[in-house]
């Protein structure tokens, strides 16, 4: 663990009231932004006061809850409010394999919240940030596309394979993805991105974690007080020109056999996987459609009661990878990606999102993402694949999917 102020250092924590509403995004004074926001509510943050930074392994995200749970322990708090996201905070996100080891949970030293008409500061340390001079958000430009990792081709050959092996008997679905990179002239301010994905994905949550910017409509788990929720996604269609063939579409969908199998593969793994840890717990059998800037998606929102103490960092690692994701089943699926994509995730496709002192959170998974790195931004887009699946409509669908970032990017 490499904490800031050095690793016996206590944290001193204060929460204070503020008048609301807050522009959360607004205030973010550099780009070195924390941000989980979803219609205008959630929390920023900048500065870092403490910075763990997780190994990899399957016992990655148990690692990082024992390790937050030793520093918040310590920490001197005075959190009149108590409520999810008062107090000390870590936004984190995970790489997404257990081979990925940059996962990192980051304390910071300033954190300002806004949900149910109640607004909050937190300061950590003395709250001074050494960045915290404020410096004006720069739009990307001159930006210069090029490939990723698998060209157009060879990722559709690729999808044509893992159609073959799924046929095959192999294994039910597999979720493949592929990148696109993009340099622009100067660094790329995250706060420029974030802006602009709030504004056109207000149902997505929008993030930013150590330079992993995006607006994921997919929530793997909210955990306030006892209570979780999730919404699964899988299976996809863009949205349509008109309202007419937008409703045709979305209709289309809901009554595809290949979509329906997709998302189901998904929505039974997420039951699975929560029936063990909750007292209540409903997943609808027929999922919904939910309806984004670009493209529609099959949902299944899910709720439950957790039956004993549990920290959202406990219940995300009994769902990563879902098949949203990954695949069913899961081993052969990630077996399979590590043969076909000729990529490393890094942490697109990981959980991403706070969690806080009681061990409430809120975490996605990092889709509709890009990883900046000073000039340059590495954009992820993913599919499900199965039985029915076609490289052109698969390819189709990456290209839609990368819209989200690049419309961030380029507006
Ligand atoms: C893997 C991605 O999306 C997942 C989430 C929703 C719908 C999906 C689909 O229809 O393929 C994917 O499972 C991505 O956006 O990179």
């Amino acid at each position: 663990m490499s904490v800031a102020l050095g690793a016996s250092e206590q944290l001193t924590v204060r929460t204070v009231p503020v008048d609301g509403p807050v522009d959360l995004i607004a205030r973010l004074p550099h780009p070195a932004a924390m941000a989980w926001v979803r219609h205008d509510e959630g929390l920023v943050g900048w500065g870092e006061a403490a910075r763990i930074a997780v190994p990899g392994g399957d016992d990655r995200f148990g690692w990082a809850g024992r390790r937050l749970a030793a520093l918040f322990r310590d920490a001197l708090v005075d959190d009149p409010l108590g409520v999810p996201g008062s107090g000390p905070v870590a936004f984190g996100s995970f790489g997404f394999a257990p081979k990925n080891d940059e996962s990192v949970l980051i304390v910071p030293r300033v954190v300002l919240g806004w949900r149910d008409g109640r607004a909050w500061h937190t300061t950590i340390g003395d709250g001074v940030d050494p960045l915290t001079l404020l410096r004006p958000v720069a739009e990307p430009a001159g930006l210069r596309w090029s490939g990723g990792s698998l060209a157009e081709e060879q990722w559709g050959r690729a999808v044509e394979n893992a159609v073959r092996r799924i046929r095959g008997g192999a294994l039910g679905k597999v979720v493949l993805a592929r990148d696109v990179r993009v340099r622009a002239d100067g660094p790329i301010d995250a706060r420029a991105l974030l802006r602009r994905l709030a504004r056109r994905y207000p149902e997505c949550y929008t993030f930013a974690v150590d330079g992993l910017v995006g607006a994921t409509p997919e929530l793997l788990v909210r955990r306030f007080g006892g209570r979780i929720e999730s919404l699964v996604l899988a299976g996809t269609t863009p949205r349509g020109a008109d309202e007419a063939e937008d409703r045709a579409l979305g209709r289309a969908l809901l009554n595809s056999g290949k979509d329906r199998g997709e998302h189901a593969y998904a929505a039974e793994m997420v039951r699975e996987a929560l029936r063990p840890l909750c007292a209540e717990l409903d997943v609808p059998a027929v999922p919904e459609l939910l309806r984004l800037a670009n493209l529609q998606h099959l949902a299944t929102p899910v709720r439950g009661r957790l039956a004993a103490e549990r920290s959202v960092l406990d219940v995300l690692a009994a769902l990563h990878p879902t098949p949203a994701v990954g695949g069913t089943p899961t081993a052969a699926a990630m077996e399979l990606i590590d043969e076909l994509e000729e990529m490393d995730r890094s942490r697109y496709a990981g959980p991403v999102g706070w969690v806080d002192a009681r061990g409430d959170g809120e975490w996605g998974i990092a889709l509709r993402c890009a990883q900046l790195e000073g000039d340059e931004a590495r954009l992820f887009a993913g599919c499900g694949i199965v039985a029915g699946s076609t490289a052109e409509a698969e390819l189709a669908e990456t290209r839609t999917k990368f819209g989200a970032m690049r419309y961030a990017l380029e507006g």
